[in-house]
């Protein structure tokens, strides 16, 4: 829970649009990375205020039981989700917890409408909530979630970051989109 001097999250002025379709922001990226194959491929679209809307469609290369999603899977699906409000925030964070209700079994071939909202700030810490609906924007709650995420420096990425991974991004910084909203490189 966010403490009582957390204050509201405020949308940056340089956040893209309301509508505007996010993108990859790496392109081996599990959850949004269009060069990973078997990765969720997740779609994020900006909505209003500290907010994001996000579609998958649930492949068989997702599945944890016979026919169903994986729960690892759902949970990655929000955490991507949560994680494209950095977008909005124009800040780098990462995942500190992510606590997660998976309510309704997922089949495969699903579309899983994702919602995510930002609801506090303090300091380095960023509050932040997200739903999975089945099917359509108002269809029944599969999966829920609550995180926090942590902003941190480049120096994360780049001192921990597996070495061969970091060279690529930093000799086509345009695999990475990250590098590009922030004119540095990783
Ligand atoms: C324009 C840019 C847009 C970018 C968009 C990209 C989209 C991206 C989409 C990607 C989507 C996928 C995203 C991913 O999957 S990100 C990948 C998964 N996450 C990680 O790998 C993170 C690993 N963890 C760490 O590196 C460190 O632990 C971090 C950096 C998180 C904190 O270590 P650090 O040494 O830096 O800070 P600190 O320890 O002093 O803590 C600071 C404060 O935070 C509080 N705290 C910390 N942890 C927790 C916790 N678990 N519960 C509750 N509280 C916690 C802590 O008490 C303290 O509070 P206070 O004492 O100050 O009150």
């Amino acid at each position: 829970m966010p403490p009582p001097d957390a204050r509201p999250p405020v949308r940056h002025p340089d956040a893209p649009e309301p509508g505007t379709l996010l993108g990859a922001h790496y392109d081996q990226c599990f959850g949004c990375g269009h060069e990973q194959p078997h990765g969720l491929r997740l779609d994020a679209t900006a909505g209003e205020g500290v907010s994001i809307t996000a579609e998958f469609t649930v492949q068989p290369a997702h599945q944890g039981a016979p026919g169903l999603a994986h729960g690892g899977v759902l949970a990655t699906a929000l955490d991507e989700t949560l994680g494209s409000l950095c977008w909005l925030l124009q800040t780098i964070a990462v995942t500190g917890r992510l606590e997660t209700d998976f309510v309704r079994p997922v089949p495969v071939g699903t579309v899983l409408h994702l919602s995510a909202r930002c609801t506090a700030v303090h300091g380095r810490k960023i509050f932040s909530s997200a739903v999975g609906r089945i099917g359509s924007p108002d269809g029944p709650v599969a999966v829920r979630a609550d995180a926090l995420f942590i902003e941190v420096p480049v120096a994360h990425f780049t001192d921990n970051g597996r070495d061969e991974d970091i060279k690529a991004v930093m000799e086509n910084p345009d695999r990475m989109k990250v590098t590009r909203a922030f004119e540095v490189n990783p």
